[in-house]
């Protein structure tokens, strides 16, 4: 298989252990958000497929989990070894496929093979109990539990367009170290970054059919595989509305969702202003805002609101806009329609007299970088992600009001809270309704060892290393009654 995103290649989809044409006969065309132009061809795999995939990633699963943790750790160091060995060409496929500057492309790579390898050891160190019986009343010493982890069996990992290798990886590593088969479905756009990872993966001569990846539109057999009686726990990352229909889809099916955000800053009247300037800029803008971490609102405290605008508005005008080729901060969005609902928001915004500080210009699916003041609770961008470079600015008169605001999201992602003074930072992140609250630094989920979570609509279940290899892992209990 050729292996050049600039040459048009039609991929194979990666099916019971070989590189296959689906007998769709049908191909899905894969468009570059900058260059604007197919970039090359995925499969469109059928439910026949899919079905026989699963058949086959049980017979696999069976005898993997029968290997030793350091036998299967030992592929997936390999793994890990050959994304570094081609993280130039698996980056040039993110860069042209999901418009993600190279640098931030190949840091991605190179972040993905450091996850694999943490995910082995923290799998190879992970123990289980053993309980006595007479730890509770009645009971007896002749009775011990033994508690050990074992895996679910076929693990279905649907990962997002935004980060394609890094979200996906970190659902097939601890999948694979739990002792489970996996189905990997990637995001369309995302496919051909999905395959080049998963090539790597082939590399290492993992057994023939432990991991299928299949390529097809969300739409189209996303409800197939997600309602797969073969299927043994998902793991989603996705938008919201994704991930609500997949619950509803799913009964007595493990289920982890990672979901959208609209991470709040919080900028009290006594923040270090330089540490909130570069955090907000940073948090808000990498990746044109495409992040589900990314900073999308400020609360800040009237009584420095001027001087945060002010400041955030000299910053903005400095970003980079233009190509991931050249590696810009500010990129075109994914495509048109995600443009077309940004501008939407923004135009929302201004018709309700937000004040424009900077920004509301477009070329196609570039929008530049935006910032709007005295946005009020009656606008759409007040509440809903745009995944995209606008940041309206919330004016606040105190510590309570952007706390109620804040929690009025239908989202609890992250937050971050800007403030010099600790116990008052940490009284207001108490207060917060999030997965997790970042004092004095931007919104992110790395380092991935942490865990990470979403409240409310914003997810269900925790991954991170640790996290991820439990959730895809069950208790088993067996019990001595000895003589
Ligand atoms: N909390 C977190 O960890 C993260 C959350 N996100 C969120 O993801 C969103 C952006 O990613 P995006 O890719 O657009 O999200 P989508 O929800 O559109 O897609 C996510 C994945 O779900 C698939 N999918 C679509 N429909 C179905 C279905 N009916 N059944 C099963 N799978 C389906 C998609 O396939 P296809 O591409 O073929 O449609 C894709 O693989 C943002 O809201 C962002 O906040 C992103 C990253 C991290
Ligand atoms: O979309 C996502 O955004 C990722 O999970 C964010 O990862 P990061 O916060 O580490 O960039």
């Amino acid at each position: 298989m050729a292996s050049n995103v600039s040459e048009l290649t039609t991929y194979m989809a990666y099916l019971e252990g070989e590189w296959k044409k689906s007998s769709s006969g049908e191909t899905i065309a894969i468009q570059s958000p900058y260059l604007r132009k197919t970039i090359g061809y995925v499969q469109a795999v059928t439910q026949d497929e899919v079905d026989s995939a699963i058949t086959t990633a049980h017979k696999a699963q069976k005898e993997w989990a029968k290997l030793s943790l350091s036998e299967r750790g030992a592929y997936l160091e390999n793994w890990a070894d050959e994304l570094v060995k081609s993280s130039e060409d698996i980056a040039t496929a993110v860069m042209q496929e999901v418009g993600k500057g190279f640098k931030d492309a190949q840091k991605e790579v190179v972040r993905t093979a450091d996850l694999i390898r943490y995910t082995v050891q923290e799998a190879l160190h992970m123990h289980g109990e053993s309980l006595k019986g007479d730890g509770f009343p009645g009971g007896d010493q002749k009775k011990i539990g033994i508690v050990e982890r074992a895996p679910l069996g076929v693990v279905l990992a649907i990962a997002p367009f935004n980060y394609p290798v890094n979200l996906a990886a970190s659902k097939i590593a601890p999948a694979l170290m739990a002792g489970n088969a996996v189905l990997f479905k990637p995001a369309t756009q995302g496919s051909i970054s999905g395959i080049k990872m998963i090539e790597a993966l082939d590399k290492t001569g993992l057994p023939k059919g432990l991991l299928s990846l299949t390529t097809g539109r969300g739409s189209v057999i996303g409800d197939y595989l997600v309602e797969h009686k073969g299927i043994n726990m998902i793991s989603f990352t996705g938008g919201s509305a994704t991930g609500r229909h997949l619950s509803k889809q799913t009964a007595m099916i493990p289920l982890v969702l990672e979901l959208g955000g609209k991470d709040p800053a919080l900028v009290s009247d006594d923040a270090d202003m330089d540490v909130a300037v570069s955090s907000i800029m940073n948090g808000a803008f990498s990746y044109s805002g495409q992040r589900c971490t990314a900073i999308k609102r400020v609360l800040v405290n009237e009584k420095v609101a001027d001087e945060l605008v002010s400041r955030l508005k000299t910053e903005i005008e400095k970003l980079t806009v233009g190509s991931p080729e050249n590696n810009s901060t500010i990129v075109p969005l994914i495509d048109d329609k995600s443009a077309d609902f940004v501008q939407g928001l923004i135009d929302d915004a201004l018709a309700k007299n937000a004040t424009l500080i900077t920004g509301n210009k477009r070329k196609e699916n570039l929008i530049y970088p935006t910032l709007l003041d005295h946005v009020t609770e009656d606008m759409d961008i007040a509440w809903i992600e745009p995944f995209g470079p606008v940041l309206p600015v919330i004016r606040v008169k105190s510590d309570e009001e952007a706390i109620e605001i804040a929690n009025k999201s239908e989202f609890g992602l992250q937050a971050s809270i800007f403030s010099q003074d600790i116990d008052r930072a940490l009284a207001v992140a108490r207060q917060v309704e999030a997965g997790t609250v970042q004092i004095n630094g931007r919104t992110e989920r790395g380092p991935d060892h942490f865990p990470f979570l979403g409240v409310k609509a914003s997810g269900m279940g925790v991954q991170g290393i640790h996290n991820s290899i439990l959730s895809m892992s069950r208790e088993r209990v067996t019990v001595l009654n000895l003589k």
